[in-house]
């Protein structure tokens, strides 16, 4: 399977802020951003590996900012790292100012998931190689977070996680 680079992945969905999305505060829903997030990540996990994808774990998510109803919402979704079947997609959210188009990021999250065939069975997807500074730092962040997803949900015993344990022995 050829390689491919993060810019194959890439996924940019721009919509807006409904009432119908938002809490008793007139911000959008926690809820309602996951699945705009969830969304676009299958989408750039579909590019990457052009195969049917599930969503294995969301590893991280971040309100970093309340999006106020009316915003108009850019979520970009990327494939950070692939592995045999996984794929961790990095999701960035950002708000633009209506009147001066000046983008604010709001929020980020990180996605696993999984390639599977058509009986749900977990199937190979391309290399990831990463090509700008941003991505690179992506890429090798992305071993430790996969490791502590896997020891959180025990699939994987904290003693095997070399990568993960390397940030506290430094
Ligand atoms: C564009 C072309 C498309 C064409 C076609 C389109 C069709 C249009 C489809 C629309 C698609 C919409 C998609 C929406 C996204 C959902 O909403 S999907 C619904 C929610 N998700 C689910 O239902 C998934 C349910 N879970 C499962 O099916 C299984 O647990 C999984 C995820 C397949 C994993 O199965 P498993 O038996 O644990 O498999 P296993 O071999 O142990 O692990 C497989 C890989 O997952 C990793 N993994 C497992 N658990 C974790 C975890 N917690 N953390 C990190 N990694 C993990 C493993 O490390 C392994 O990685 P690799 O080392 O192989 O890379």
């Amino acid at each position: 399977m050829e390689a491919k680079s993060p810019s194959a992945s890439r996924t940019t969905m721009t919509d807006m802020v409904l009432p119908s999305e938002t809490n008793a505060l007139q911000n959008l829903f926690g809820g309602e951003l996951l699945a705009r997030m969830d969304r676009a990540a299958s989408i750039a996990a579909g590019r990457h590996s052009r195969r049917i994808t599930v969503t294995a774990s969301v590893n991280h998510v971040a309100f970093n900012l309340a999006i106020p109803l009316g915003s108009v919402v850019t979520v970009e979704a990327a494939v950070s790292r692939a592995y045999n079947t996984s794929m961790e997609v990095y999701i960035d959210v950002w708000i633009e100012d209506r009147y001066n188009g000046k983008r604010t990021k709001a929020n980020e999250a990180i996605y696993t998931f999984v390639a599977v065939d058509e009986t749900g069975k977990p199937t190979e997807v391309p290399e990831l190689v990463p090509e700008t500074p941003l991505e690179i730092t992506r890429f090798e962040g992305a071993l430790r977070r996969k490791q502590l997803s896997l020891v959180l949900a025990g699939k994987m015993k904290p003693d095997n996680a070399t990568e993960l344990k390397a940030l506290f022995t430094k």
